[in-house]
């Protein structure tokens, strides 16, 4: 029977919950069209993993003629104007290759923002859109502090594209977007402020770990106040003052709000159509599908257990093409997602965390990771690692601290994920010398 509809599969939304999955899928046949307000490829490529990480990447070298001082000699001073243009050259290809690719397999485009008028129909810009299923892949937005004078804060996406850097920056919160921002905006030579709002930063991280990170971060000059309790923020002559604590003040030039991301389910006529949602994000069940039978969701927009990272994001977008092309009908099964808070060293971990660990069912390895030959080259001097196995030496969680966590982490990911026996393990045969063989040799 021929579609009355004018899509198959409507996605609102082009970030990596939606663009991963909605490529395949128009190239299997589906007509497919993604709705967006903004720019193409959303919050990673534009204001997230790809921008932050450019501008990581001169702290990462920094890092390292430190450690290799002697050897070589003179430090890498970051030229702040520079970096950020060079941030803006990278990053600013991106969307129209994202558009690209998206048009090449047959994915029809329209800018603006969507709205259900009912759940086959969206109306952008006054002009109206039929789908068989529409998937809701909006992201999230930016939290701000609820305090008087919160206009006077900035969020993350601002601070990235400023051209000349704060002398002096107040950041709210403790979580991934502020201590990654607090390490470059320190290495690259701001007064830094962290104002925690409770007393431990990047909770769901192995807390020694963190506080190892946060030894570091101070011993370079960042200043962190626990249980800062903030109060209000005020302009003055002398720059913008942050009331916190009892009667406390912190005179600043620029104050970033870090205190979380709030799921975009406003303003999507989600009323008109009866889609449950809650503070978290959007309702759905093993399926991604909402409380309406035609009507998904998929990303940080969602309501999961699962981090609300691109890596999840991306898993699910697949999962959909999978599930709307008709090449499975099975429930979403999540792999363990990893995560990295890049600070620098970073912090890195996947599946079974080690403080959950009860001694009979797993056991728990400790490496330091300087003691590895490896890192005698690079003159490495901290990071460990803890890895978890069961009783049969499957390994089932990892965490490290160190300055190459993250690939450390990837490179243990398909021992987790397919559950590789110390056999198996040894079926594989790694590039040496290099981290990731570094990392495989500790779990054999
Ligand atoms: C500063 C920062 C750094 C990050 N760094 C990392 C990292 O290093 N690693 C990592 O894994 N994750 C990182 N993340 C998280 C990552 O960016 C998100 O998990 C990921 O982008 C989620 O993808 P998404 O498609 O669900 O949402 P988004 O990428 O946010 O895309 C949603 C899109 O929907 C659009 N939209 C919203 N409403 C409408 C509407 N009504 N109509 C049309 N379009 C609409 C928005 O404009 C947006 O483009 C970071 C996030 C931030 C903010
Ligand atoms: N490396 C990465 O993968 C990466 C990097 C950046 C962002 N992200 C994603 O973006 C999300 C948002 O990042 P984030 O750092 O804004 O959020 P977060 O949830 O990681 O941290 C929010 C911080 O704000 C604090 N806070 C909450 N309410 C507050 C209040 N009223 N006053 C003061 N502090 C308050 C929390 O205690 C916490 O320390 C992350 O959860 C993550 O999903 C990922």
């Amino acid at each position: 029977m021929k579609n009355p509809y004018d899509f198959d599969v409507l996605y609102l939304g082009s970030g990596h919950g939606a663009f991963d999955g909605a490529g395949p899928l128009a190239a299997s046949g589906k007509k497919v069209a993604v709705v967006e307000g903004e720019m193409i490829g959303g919050t990673c490529p534009n204001y997230g993993c790809n921008a932050k990480i450019t501008l990581d990447t001169p702290v990462v070298l920094q890092r390292f003629a430190e450690r290799m001082q002697g050897v070589v000699s003179g430090n890498i001073k970051i030229n702040w104007s520079a970096l950020v243009a060079h941030k803006q050259a990278v990053i600013k290809p991106l969307p129209d290759a994202i558009g690209a690719g998206l048009t090449q397999n047959g994915v029809t485009i329209i800018h603006g923002y969507g709205k259900f008028q009912d759940a086959h129909t969206i109306v952008v810009d006054e002009k109206t859109y039929t789908a068989d299923k529409i998937v809701i892949a909006t992201g999230q937005h930016p939290h701000r502090i609820d305090v008087p004078g919160t206009e006077l804060a900035h969020d993350s996406r601002v601070f990235m594209d400023l051209d000349v850097l704060p002398k002096r920056i107040g950041i709210l919160g403790s979580g991934y977007i502020s201590m990654e921002f607090a390490t470059i905006a320190n290495a690259a030579g701001a007064e830094v402020h962290v104002l925690m709002h409770h007393d431990r930063a990047l909770r769901e991280f192995h807390q020694p770990f963190v506080e190892d990170v946060m030894a570091d971060m101070t011993k370079r000059g960042i200043q962190f106040t626990p249980n800062a309790g903030v109060t209000a923020l005020e302009k003055t002559a002398d720059g913008i003052v942050i009331h916190y604590g009892d009667k406390e003040k912190l005179v600043v030039d620029w104050v970033l709000d870090a205190t979380g991301r709030i799921p975009n389910v406003e303003q999507l006529g989600l009323e008109n159509v009866g889609v449950k949602f809650n503070q978290h994000g959007i309702l759905v069940d093993d399926y991604l599908r909402t409380n309406v039978a035609n009507i998904y969701a998929s990303g940080d927009v969602l309501d999961k257990q699962q981090p609300k990272l691109t890596p999840t994001a991306t898993f699910e977008s697949y999962y959909l093409y999978k599930l709307l092309s008709g090449q499975t009908t099975a429930p979403i099964d999540y792999p363990a997602i990893p995560s990295t808070v890049y600070t620098s060293p970073r912090i890195a971990k996947v599946g079974v965390a080690p403080e959950s660990v009860k001694d009979d069912v797993y056991k728990v390895v400790h490496n330091h990771i300087p003691d590895d030959w490896y890192h005698q080259t690079d003159q490495e001097t901290v990071g460990d690692s803890l890895l978890v196995f069961d009783q049969e030496h499957h390994l089932v969680g990892a965490t490290e601290y160190s300055a190459q966590a993250e690939d450390a982490i990837n490179t243990l990911l398909p021992a987790i994920v397919y559950h590789l026996s110390r056999d198996q393990m040894w079926q594989m045969a790694h590039i040496f010398p290099a981290e990731g063989a570094a990392a495989w040799h500790k779990i054999r």
